[in-house]
């Protein structure tokens, strides 16, 4: 038995843009259905949403047999965390707060087993496809793609040194945190949240590295894409049901 390719980490490194849907219902029965929906990726979000590592199990096998590929995001650049959602067989993460290049090599270095980083190993697991493919420890650190989240003013500044990080895929950027940053909490449709985000995106095509964003409306979605952001989420699955009941509810009144 071989191992599992990253085709999220073949297509984004091919030029592809890849349009994803973010989720923070913890939900395998979700997870299962939205799998299937179209897009690219799902992205299992543990930092905003109260799943923990066993709970991002069942998400993953749920999302397995779905054509969208599935990404994580562990609640912090942590290597216990990143080594452990690694394990489960998540081989697409996005690591928040990423503040500069030695945060980020720290992240580089969390998801890659010697010589070339610091993750723990493990016989049995369900990245290993519980230790039956006989590559796994040959191919593993290649098939990791490493998302580092860019949230604030300051890194920002720092953006070329972090995206020139080897081993680092891809840069996010976080509007809402980022418009926190920039005094603009709640309100990344601000004309200076965009404008850094647009500059962002430019910043990271003439360095050659795949930048990535959410947005919560399909307008934005599309904005963020014709700038040339490769990896956008077009919304998140949470919000989707909350505006869908809302609205079903306005219906019947
Ligand atoms: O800064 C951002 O934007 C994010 O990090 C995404 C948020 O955590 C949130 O909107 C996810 O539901």
């Amino acid at each position: 038995m071989k191992s599992l390719e990253n085709t999220f980490k073949k297509r984004l490194l091919a030029g592809e843009t890849l349009i994803g849907l973010w989720s923070s219902l913890c939900s395998p029965i979700a997870a299962e259905a939205l799998a299937d929906a179209g897009f690219d990726w799902l992205l299992f979000d543990s930092e905003h949403s109260p799943v923990e590592v066993a709970g991002l199990y069942p998400l993953l096998q749920a999302a397995a047999s779905g054509s969208a590929e599935a990404i994580v995001r562990p609640a912090w650049n942590d290597k216990v965390l990143i080594k452990r959602v690694l394990d489960i067989g998540a081989q697409t993460i996005l690591v928040p707060f990423v503040q500069n290049a030695a945060e980020a090599r720290a992240a580089v270095a969390a998801t890659r087993y010697p010589p070339e980083g610091i993750r723990g190993v493990a016989g049995s697991t369900r990245a290993s496809r519980y230790g039956r493919a006989k590559d796994y420890f040959r191919v593993a650190n290649r098939e990791v793609c490493l998302l580092v989240q860019i949230e604030t003013g300051e890194a920002l500044e720092a953006l070329g040194e972090i995206a020139a990080v080897d081993g680092v895929d891809g840069v996010f950027i976080g509007p809402s945190d980022l418009a926190a940053s920039l005094g603009h909490l709640g309100n990344p449709g601000h004309e200076d949240v965009q404008r850094a985000l647009r500059e962002a995106v430019d910043q990271l095509r003439l360095l050659g590295k795949p930048a990535g964003i959410l947005a919560t409306s399909p307008e934005d979605a599309r904005r963020y894409r014709d700038w040339g952001y490769q990896f956008v989420a077009a919304g998140v699955d949470l919000g989707l049901l909350v505006k869908a009941a809302d609205r079903l509810s306005a219906q019947m009144a």
